[in-house]
């Protein structure tokens, strides 16, 4: 019998570390678009979850957005039948009329979708083949946006999506090992041509800022990227907790927050307390930037009766007396909310 490959023997060690601390009902799915990493993924889940007394199917979105779409996730279906996966799904997505960019339409679209698939098996979890290349890039992206802790936290390897345990085993397999396993297995990769695509930030960084990085500074940056994401989440888990007592704290019995309680709190936490207000006062975390959240700040620390500060989706907030409350914007001649 030939050896096993090392990234074939390290993806299941990974795979099965990530099955045993999930629920033991209902199966385990694996979301895989035919690329080398949740194909890699797949294969190391179709050989590991029967060994560990589980059930393990896979998934499959076609966005329709290439010819020839259809039949890739054709062949990706029929590639698991054989791999003894089951149940297998391929499900065609709409993405035109959906809001945002292409890219995040098509990704809208294909969580929703993926989220219905899991709902109706019962899914014990959905598994991604998010790497730690993935995770370099989250983290170098977010540091060039300036998106603070949360966004350096990166993708978290478990996260709920509508009600079912979204799980990335492969956060700390490098992409070089999920190509090397497909190769050793003899497995056929597909290519999504947007990943390479220059037209999107993710790839530029993926073609030319990463080999750069590792070049001037050695191959452990990656590792490094994706540790800091690590790091970063533990410490943010602590200040959203804090956060959240103090939330609690803040509540004014007439509704608002009570700005004595804010004012004393630690700049880090309160920031957290606004932003997670706002989060419950509707306004959309993708929208709501730091701007947002230092206005709501100014409110509570240098308050000189300046006038309401505005969320995004229309809401307005504003101090009264020792409290911060929220209240619709007055109706303006177009029927739209000022700011946004
Ligand atoms: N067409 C697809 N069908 C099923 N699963 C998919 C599909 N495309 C992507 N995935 C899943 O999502 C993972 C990440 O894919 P990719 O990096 O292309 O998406 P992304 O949009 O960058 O990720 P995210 O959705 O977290 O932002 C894949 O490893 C796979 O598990």
């Amino acid at each position: 019998m030939a050896p096993l490959a090392p990234p074939v023997a390290a993806i299941r060690v990974a795979v099965r570390r990530a099955l045993a601390d999930l629920p033991t009902d209902g199966p385990v799915l694996v979301a895989c678009s035919g690329g080398a990493d949740s194909l890699a993924l797949a294969a190391a889940t179709a050989f590991v979850a029967p060994r560990a007394g589980r059930t393990a199917g896979l998934v499959t979105v076609d966005h329709g957005l290439q010819s020839g779409s259809g039949q890739r996730a054709e062949a990706v279906a029929r590639w698991a039948q054989g791999a003894g996966l089951a149940p297998v799904e391929t499900v065609r997505v709409e993405v035109a009329g959906r809001p945002g960019g292409p890219e995040a339409a098509a990704r809208d679209a294909r969580y929703q979708a993926l989220a219905e698939v899991a709902g109706r098996y019962g899914a014990a979890a959905l598994l991604t083949g998010h790497t730690r290349d993935d995770q370099a890039e989250t983290v170098l992206l977010a540091l060039a946006r300036g998106a603070g802790p949360r966004g350096l936290a990166g993708m978290p390897a478990r996260r709920d999506l509508a009600g079912t345990p979204l799980v990335r085993p492969l956060l700390e397999i490098g992409r070089a090992e999920t190509r090397a396993a497909c190769v050793a297995l003899g497995l056929p990769t597909w290519e999504d041509p947007h990943n390479s695509d220059p037209a999107y930030a993710r790839s530029r960084v993926r073609a030319d800022v990463l080999p750069v990085l590792v070049s001037a500074l050695g191959p452990g940056v990656l590792d490094n990227l994706a540790r800091t994401a690590t790091l970063v989440a533990a410490d943010n888990a602590v200040l959203d907790e804090l956060a959240d007592a103090a939330l609690g704290q803040a509540r004014h019995p007439d509704g608002g927050l009570a700005t004595g309680a804010l004012a004393d709190l630690a700049p880090a936490v309160r920031g957290r307390v606004l932003r997670a207000w706002a989060h419950e006062l509707g306004a959309s975390p993708a929208a709501l930037s730091h701007r947002h959240v230092a206005a709501l700040d100014a409110l509570v620390t240098a308050w000189r009766g300046q006038r309401a500060s505005y969320l995004p989706g229309g809401l307005r907030v504003l101090r009264r007396a020792d409290r911060l409350v929220s209240e619709l914007p007055p109706a303006t001649p177009n029927g739209r909310a000022p700011g946004g």
